[in-house]
């Protein structure tokens, strides 16, 4: 775990310190989107036009947020159009590698040992954390994009001109909405587990944990009635929801400590995991080995024996 220093790995774990115990999330620096016609998009620059075999994705299978941009990827039929790699699901001293095993997908461009190298290539100077996912331009060599909610927002309309599967997941109508649900989920859930997981004081945890629960409170009871959190279809609030909640009872519960509620015992939002889960293409994203090996094993402030828990067993299968 660590972070680039001008350019310079560093091996550091997240400073706590200086925000009173409390984990606080940096934003992610590279900001452009591909768009159908390479136009600049809503943020950063222009120039990223979507082309087959043009853009590759790095991931983690172990990973909420490089996951929710692979179900996009999925659901999208992206496949073909959009080539990934994934890391190992250790994360150590040297954050993530590309050190064989299963389910690891080596790097094409520069066949790198650790994704920080990516970030090195097209910024020697860079200054932040290493993180997934990243979408990078094999024509230009340049990381297009490093932010999960805009990779989503890119892969659901940009490549819908040269052969992606159809299926809007942003409808104009309900984007107000989705903007809504989206902050109060991050904030609360998303990132809400990882404050809770992360605080290194009492207080801070306790404040988090209960935020979380509130929250996963009020969904149970929007969902008694609804089959999804915003309109009557699947919408990007839903998967942004769903990455978070399909790890719960395997790590958040345990190793972050999210532990008044298992999500089993809330029976709208089970269902409704168990619903997304098995939506066609989703079920072949969710690792549960590279995810409970991440965190069970990369945390060891967290858990200094790195032993990864047997259970819990669940069942996805709808009855
Ligand atoms: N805001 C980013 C967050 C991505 C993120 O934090 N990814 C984690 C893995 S779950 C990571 O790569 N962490 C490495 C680090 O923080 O050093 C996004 O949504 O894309």
């Amino acid at each position: 775990m660590g972070l680039l220093v001008d350019g310079k790995w560093q091996d550091k774990w997240y400073d706590t310190e200086s925000t009173g115990g409390r984990f606080v999330r940096k934003d992610s620096q590279f900001r452009s989107w591909v768009t159908a016609d390479g136009s600049a998009g809503p943020s950063g620059e222009g120039g990223f036009k979507a082309e087959p075999n043009r853009y590759h994705l790095y991931i983690s299978l172990a990973c909420p947020w490089a996951s929710r941009v692979m179900i996009m990827r999925s659901i999208k039929g992206l496949e073909d159009l959009v080539s990934v790699s994934v890391v190992n699901p250790l994360m150590a001293e040297n954050g993530w590698t590309f050190e064989p095993d299963e389910g690891v997908i080596p790097d094409p461009v520069m066949d790198a040992d650790y994704l920080y190298q990516i970030y090195t290539k097209v910024e020697p100077d860079y200054s932040g954390r290493v993180t997934v996912p990243v979408l990078y331009d094999l024509k230009q060599n340049k990381i297009v994009n490093n932010e999960s909610s805009e990779i989503m927002r890119i892969f659901n309309s940009a490549f819908d001109e040269i052969g992606a599967k159809e299926g809007n997941y942003l409808p104009e109508e309900l984007l107000t909405e989705i903007d809504a649900m989206n902050e109060k989920v991050y904030d609360a859930v998303n990132n809400g587990v990882y404050k809770a997981g992360f605080a290194t004081k009492q207080e801070v945890y306790q404040e988090e944990v209960t935020q979380l629960f509130e929250v996963l409170d009020e969904l149970e009871e929007l969902l008694a009635d609804k089959q999804y959190l915003v309109g009557n279809q699947i919408t990007e609030a839903d998967w942004r929801l769903f990455t978070t909640l399909i790890r719960f009872d395997s790590v958040y519960y345990g190793h972050f400590k999210c532990n008044i509620k298992h999500l089993t015992e809330y029976n709208n939002l089970w269902r409704y995991t168990k619903e997304l889960y098995n939506e066609p293409g989703v079920a072949e994203t969710v690792n549960f080995k590279h995810i409970k090996e991440h965190y069970y094993r990369s945390h060891k402030n967290i858990n200094p024996t790195g032993i990864v828990p047997v259970g819990p067993e669940l069942d996805f299968s709808l009855e």
